[in-house]
């Protein structure tokens, strides 16, 4: 029941009764008063529902007694019924907001669901094996608590329709509020009941399908199924929801109810839609609904505590609903206000005015015929583009820190003149949609596979903003489970005329300030040489992107990365997800594209794999592939690379005459070379190979596969990563993804940021150095993940010890200048565990310019608290750096010198 709806109908109470006074004797009103109460108590349906329902009808009908007495009450009893199915419409329209909100999420949703109901003979099932807690079985529990909660009211009118009254029929005193809150523990049992269904034939108003209300109101075993359950509710999200006009349906024979509202009580009357009204019975009261403006509250049920729900939508608690509430409501990360008040003011300099839904619905009734007619001159039949902007629903999103998320809809619907047409489900849904994708924009630069250049014009490359992963044709639309790239991200010109509107998109496709300060850095920085565009306007401060909240990668990897914070209230720093690394076009990055497509093996076919001798790809490795057929790195192959990292012996590593690393550094007096570890690499085949996509040679290319989570780790770490399936050794976990550079552009970085600006260690890419006697600048090359980066960028430190391992892949290119650096796991890792890295971080390097945080990782081999517990047991001892810096381990642990 709307709060505005009970503050005028306290009004309406004193009114009523006095203008009955003069028609009846007030002892007459009072006997038919208890009449209907008791009436409606014998089919369980309290005094408190009764009372509003019954004064409205009253003025309805113009204190006409007969017709609301007629069929033993029925009139009455269908306007309570039918308010309480207004709330449950309300709510699934909400579901269905939720639902697009989350679409792409959802798109990934729906696959992993298939692959969970294979998975789920395993009694644990549910969490731990299907990715994060799957946002559609959120949703369908939210509306099979919504179902439930409104089981009782209904079981009560099939009683009453079936002509079988009965007191005992346990009615709620008062509707469930519908609060929408998806609480951080989650329920994890499977959902068992239907998704919000959506009729796109139907009006703005959704209803349950109706076919399946129809099965529900006669099926009795769909009854008897019917749990009347009452879940806790806590108010919280509105949904305003506006109505639209009753339309005279000749084909019905009319009701009282139709009797009554076609002498001109429109105003205050709604009807989902036209083909809504075939479903009822003729002549029966609901086959001319009557809905008033309402606010209507969503619903879920409480929670079931169960492990690994570690899923947090919360909806702050009630909104208050008030006559002089906003109807904007903005959220803190995505609408610009300007752009919302712009468009806002824009509508109502229109020729209609916007009937807010906030209005009561005493204001609406009065004034909706006026306003009927005065959008009656706007909207006319086949102008639903005009009507849909004049009904722009409004939908904002906003979150908090703590994971709250609140999601209204403004649906600014003027009322139509009775014989045009509602605008369809459809183009609602369209705006809506349309409306999100705005908001939540595009986030990486892709140059699309058919822009690629052939091998002869790839140094054009260097111009443009390339996305280099786009050269596996892994973002193939067409490739299993990955969205296409054209529905939800840019291309960007790859011709060098990109003016930095990229990045506008990137900052949520509307930024008008941002853009022009984009422009002005972009003019500012952009010097001769085309360098530094993007690294210097693209900064935290600037970048606002609103990480969605059930998928930071937003829909761009193949499987939901979901985010929890169970520690503190700190929010997910501000960055781009990208799914493969990026270079933008004012790079100073020299990699030889000339090579693309120098090692492919075209002789190949099916699957490299299961050929009897190794395709030229293996061949350029170590001449054997490097995969088992399950994909996991081979066994030899793993621990080679784990040992070459754990024990840094000098002939695991390079020293540079000159290094490249020490020279971005500093210039002018460089530091000797610190050593750079000789890594194996792998080569998987790719685009040009013959083999086909599914090729057992192609697995980093693929992209993320398993569960992973984003949380906020406990030990002060900040957010780290965890996986939410057990994994086994040797498996493919992410790539490390980032922007090129080089090392001098990232430190220029550096030096240039502002305080406010947090540099996380780039990933050097320094694995071949050695085959070259000295490398220029411009190939000295790193991974910055500060500003566009993915998942990986969450995986912490660990010291020695860490279950995830560093391979080199190369893919599209045998340069060895540029590779993609994938994580594997080390050894077996169980459902929950953090996965971890070892950066390699020399923390004695108090030169590098990104400073060395004190490390938490806990291991026993910690290399930067055995320093300091070393330096603090030795007191005025220095204890010299150890050449590999596990000296526990190696015994070469040292004092180099003591000073007394
Ligand atoms: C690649 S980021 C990892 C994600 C980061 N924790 C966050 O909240 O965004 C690296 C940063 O995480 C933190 N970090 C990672 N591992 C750590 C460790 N073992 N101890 C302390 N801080 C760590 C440091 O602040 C480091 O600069």
């Amino acid at each position: 029941m709307c709060l505005l709806e009970e503050l005028t109908g306290a009004l309406e109470v004193y009114e009523l009764a006095s203008q009955k006074t003069a028609e009846m004797s007030s002892k007459q009103t009072k006997a038919r008063v208890a009449n209907a109460f008791r009436a409606m108590k014998d089919i369980g349906i309290s005094e408190a529902m009764v009372k509003p329902v019954l004064k409205k009808l009253l003025k309805l009908y113009d204190k006409n007694w007969e017709l609301i007495e007629e069929e033993n009450y029925r009139a009455l009893a269908d306007a309570i019924f039918e308010g309480q199915e207004a709330e449950l419409t309300s709510h699934d329209l909400l579901m269905l907001i939720l639902t697009l909100a989350n679409k792409h999420s959802m798109k990934t949703v729906d696959r992993e669901a298939s692959e969970c109901s294979k998975k789920k003979t395993n009694a644990e099932v549910g969490y731990p094996f299907c990715t994060m807690p799957s946002l559609k079985e959120r949703l369908e529990q939210q509306a099979q608590a919504a179902e439930e909660s409104t089981q009782p009211l209904k079981r009560a009118r099939l009683r009453y329709q079936d002509g079988r009254s009965t007191s005992s029929a346990a009615a709620t005193d008062r509707g469930p509020t519908m609060p929408l809150i998806i609480p951080k523990d989650e329920p994890t049992e499977p959902p068992n009941i239907r998704s919000p269904e959506v009729n796109a034939s139907q009006g703005l108003v959704l209803t349950p399908q109706p076919s399946a209300e129809n099965r529900r109101r006669t099926d009795p075993q769909l009854l008897g199924k019917v749990k009347g359950k009452q879940p806790a509710y806590s108010e919280s999200l509105v949904v305003h929801e506006a109505c639209d006009p009753c339309q005279p349906n000749s084909a019905t024979s009319p009701s009282h109810a139709m009797k009554l509202r076609d002498r001109g009580k429109q105003s205050i009357c709604l009807q989902t839609s036209s083909g809504d009204k075939s479903l009822f019975p003729h002549g029966s009261p609901q086959a001319t609904r009557k809905k008033e403006w309402k606010v209507v509250r969503g619903c879920v049920p409480a929670p079931k505590k169960k492990r690994a729900s570690n899923f947090a939508l919360i909806i702050p608690k009630e909104e208050p609903v008030t006559d002089d509430m906003p109807q904007l409501v903005l959220p803190d990360a995505i609408i610009d206000p300007e752009q919302s008040i712009k468009r806002d003011s824009s509508d109502q300099n229109g020729s209609v005015r916007e009937l807010s839904c906030f209005e009561p619905s005493a204001s609406a009734s009065v004034n909706g015929k006026e306003r009927n007619n005065r959008a009656a001159e706007a909207i006319t039949n086949g102008e639903l583009e005009l009507a849909s902007s004049q009904f722009a629903s409004n939908l904002e999103i906003a979150s908090s820190p703590l994971g709250e998320v609140k999601i209204s809809l403004s649906c600014n619907l003027p009322l139509v003149r009775p014989d045009s047409d509602m605008p369809s489900l459809e183009t609602v849904l369209q705006l809506v949609d349309d409306k999100y994708q705005n908001s939540v924009g595009p986030s990486t630069i892709d140059m699309h596979p058919t822009h690629l250049p052939s091998k002869s014009s790839a140094t054009d490359l260097g111009a443009g903003a390339l996305r280099l992963n786009s050269l596996t044709g892994a973002n193939d639309p067409q490739s299993n489970g990955n969205l296409p790239l054209s529905e939800t991200q840019p291309v960007i010109s790859c011709n060098g005329t990109d003016d930095g509107s990229h990045l506008e998109e990137m900052n949520g496709g509307d930024g008008h300030a941002t853009h022009t300060e984009n422009k002005e850095h972009h003019v500012e920085e952009t010097n001769g040489l085309n360098l530094v565009v993007a690294d210097h306007s693209v900064t935290p401060e600037i970048i606002k992107p609103l990480h969605d909240l059930f998928d930071i990668a937003k829909g761009q990897e193949k499987v939901i990365i979901s985010l929890v914070n169970e520690v503190n209230s700190e929010s997910l720093p501000s960055f781009y997800y990208i799914r493969e690394n990026v270079v933008f076009q004012s790079a100073s990055v020299n990699f030889s594209l000339s090579h693309i497509g120098d090692s492919s093996c075209s002789a190949c076919s099916g699957n490299c794999l299961s050929s009897s001798a190794p395709c030229a790809c293996a061949h350029l490795v170590r001449g054997e592939f490097a995969y088992t057929t399950d994909g996991l790195v081979k066994d030899g192959l793993l621990k080679e690379c784990i040992s070459m990292k754990r024990d840094l012996k000098k002939q695991n590593q390079f020293f540079c005459k000159e290094c490249p690393l020490e020279r971005s550094k500093s210039d002018d007096t460089p530091e000797p070379c610190k050593g750079h570890l000789v890594r194996k690499f792998i080569k998987e085949c790719w685009l040009r190979c013959g083999c086909n996509k599914q090729c057992g040679n192609r697995v980093v290319q693929r992209g993320i596969t398993r569960n992973l989570q984003v949380f906020m780790t406990p030990e002060g770490k900040g957010w780290g990563l965890r996986t939410l399936e057990d994994l086994p050794e040797g498996a493919f976990v992410c790539e490390f993804v980032g922007e090129v550079l080089t090392n001098s552009e990232f430190f220029g970085r550096i030096l240039r940021s502002t305080k406010q600006e947090k540099y996380s260690y780039p990933i050097v890419l320094d694995a071949h150095w050695g085959a070259k006697k000295s490398l220029k600048n411009e190939e000295a090359l790193c991974l910055d993940a500060s500003n566009y980066g993915n998942v990986a960028r969450f995986i912490s430190h660990r010291c020695y010890d860490s279950n995830l391992v560093e391979i080199p892949v190369k893919v599209e290119t045998s340069d060895h200048h540029y590779y993609r650096l994938a994580l594997f796991t080390a050894r077996k890792i169980t459902v929950m565990e953090e996965l971890t890295w070892d950066y390699g971080i020399d923390f004695d390097d108090h030169d590098h310019p990104v400073k060395a945080f004190h490390c938490q990782c806990g291991s026993k081999f910690c290399r930067n608290i055995r320093r300091s517990i070393e330096l603090k047991e030795c007191d005025k001892v220095v204890v010299a750096v150890c050449p590999d810096r596990l000296s526990d381990l190696c015994g070469c642990h040292f004092l180099a010198a003591s000073f007394m």
